[in-house]
């Protein structure tokens, strides 16, 4: 048995007795589209301690890791390390972001990081959606991203992003860095609010009023953030940050931004290993601003080129028909991208017309044979609800991704026996009012098919027995 850590030691502490030496590895940023695996494609490179967001050509950048050290190992050695680090407390492993530090940020002092023990999500076996719902499928699994630590898979990237900042902030480097910020459709900001109010580094958010749900509204103005409600949509508060950020010294936090990246990747890493490094055949992922697809495709292909798994999963990215640029681009043969002006949708946090990383989108659906689908707001609500229905409560972005899976099983691209993974990305709680709304049949033009209205009753044993045996016909 592990001795007991003394009394007046913490978790941080305890870590810092037992570090282990430096590991060799590294990482840092590279031009995006990365060339072939392997250290050394190109010459334009950046440590991860600068401050920069865009290529010398203006173009995305990536996170590139030494591949050729990691690779000293074999697959089974990663396979079994991260395994061995789940569900612990052990500082900072027992995130399951940090469980892979190696393949996320290898170089970072752990003293540095800033973790909140997210990741290490729920992967949910959807049985009765599954088997009643869509003809026969016994294999069918909901990654639960969304319920963590602020409701959102954003956690996954911002502990990467703000644990870089702390690290830039504190001695020896100490830049002035005054705050970070972001522009958000609600839960990049509330994710950024966290983790900044935990290492106490002010963070700046802005918002599309009355764009954002009540419960994300409310949570960077609990955690102390400055909050700019800004008479704009997500693509006009995106300009305004990065000019901002570009004047001010204000880290940026956006997807843009390929560190959060890193963090995200992970929740891919983390399905193989809930499959015991089996890779399944289907991942679907609602898109917006289209950085998660790409993290999604990061980590299922870092695993396979350092052989963890063999394969790779064929990613679907779903979009609301409402504001569907990139499948739109998808359907035409990827030859004409046009951004647009994103529709309100009941997939709130996905409104995006001008996705920032909509080339790194294509390049994870062409790696993967990918496939983009979209969903009306009918359909989408329709899925969600259905799905509520069979023990989960979805918000209206996984009823995206869960639409596409309807009409993918349908046709018949997806068969009863694949093994399919639907990426919920946000809690269906911080969406409420959508389904307060759909259930109350409020919404026009909409059948709300599964809708579900309280009934209103007298408090009387007769009246409330009428109710029940109505209700019950048959069954009593
Ligand atoms: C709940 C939710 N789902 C899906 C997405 C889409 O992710 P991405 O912007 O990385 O495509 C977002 C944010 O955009 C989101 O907040
Ligand atoms: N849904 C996001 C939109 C911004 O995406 P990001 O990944 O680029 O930060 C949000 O919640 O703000």
């Amino acid at each position: 048995n592990k001795p007991r850590r003394a009394a007046d030691e913490d978790i941080r502490e305890e870590a810092a007795r037992h570090r282990a030496p430096a590991n060799g590895f590294s990482a840092w940023y590279e031009p995006f589209p990365p060339g072939p695996a392997g250290a050394g494609s190109t010459d334009e490179r950046y440590s991860l301690d600068e401050i920069v967001y865009r290529s010398s050509s203006g173009g995305l950048l990536d996170v590139r890791h030494d591949m050729a050290a990691l690779a000293r190992h074999p697959g089974s050695y990663w396979r079994d390390l991260f395994d061995s680090r789940v569900g612990r407390t052990v500082w900072p492993y027992g995130s399951g972001v940090w469980s892979k530090k190696e393949f996320v940020l290898p170089g970072i002092d752990p003293d540095h990081i800033v973790s909140l023990f997210e990741g290490n999500s729920n992967l949910f076996w959807a049985e009765r959606l599954g088997r009643d719902h869509l003809a026969g499928m016994k294999d069918l699994w909901v990654k639960h991203c969304g319920i963590s630590h602020t409701g959102s898979f954003k956690d996954l990237g911002m502990t990467v992003l703000v644990s870089q900042v702390n690290r830039l902030r504190r001695a020896p480097l100490s830049r002035p860095i005054a705050g970070v910020g972001c522009a958000s459709t609600g839960d990049t900001s509330a994710a950024l609010s966290a983790y900044c109010a935990a290492a106490g580094i002010p963070a700046i958010v802005f918002l599309p009023a009355n764009r954002i749900s009540l419960e994300q509204l409310i949570q960077p103005i609990a955690n102390g953030a400055t909050v700019l409600s800004l008479d704009t949509d997500f693509d006009g508060c995106m300009r305004l940050i990065r000019e901002v950020t570009a004047e001010l010294p204000i880290y940026l936090a956006n997807s843009l931004n390929s560190l959060r990246l890193e963090g995200q990747k992970t929740a891919a890493i983390e399905i193989l290993q809930q499959f015991d490094w089996e890779v399944p055949d289907w991942v679907i992922v609602p898109g917006g601003n289209l950085g998660n697809i790409y993290a999604f495709y990061k980590g299922f292909e870092m695993c396979r080129v350092l052989g963890l798994v063999d394969r790779l999963p064929r990613l679907v990215c779903a979009q609301a028909a409402n504001a569907n640029p990139l499948y739109r681009y998808y359907k035409s043969g990827w030859t004409q991208f046009q951004p647009q002006v994103a529709e309100p949708t009941f997939a709130s946090a996905i409104q995006i017309g001008d996705p920032v990383s909509v080339d790194r989108a294509v390049v994870a659906l062409k790696a993967t044979n990918g496939i983009v689908a979209e969903a009306t707001e009918e359909e989408l609500m329709n899925a969600m609800s259905l799905a509520d229905r069979t023990g989960m409560f979805a918000c209206p972005h996984t009823g995206v991704a869960l639409a596409a899976l309807f009409k993918l099983r349908e046709e018949g691209t997806i068969g009863a026996n694949d093994r399919t993974v639907v990426v919920s990305t946000a809690h269906g709680l911080k969406f409420s009012q959508s389904k307060i709304d759909y259930h109350d049949q409020k919404i026009e033009d909409m059948a709300c098919k599964y809708a579900n209205p309280p009934v209103s009753v007298k408090a009387d044993f007769g009246a409330v027995m009428d109710v029940l045996k109505k209700r019950l016909k048959g069954k009593l």
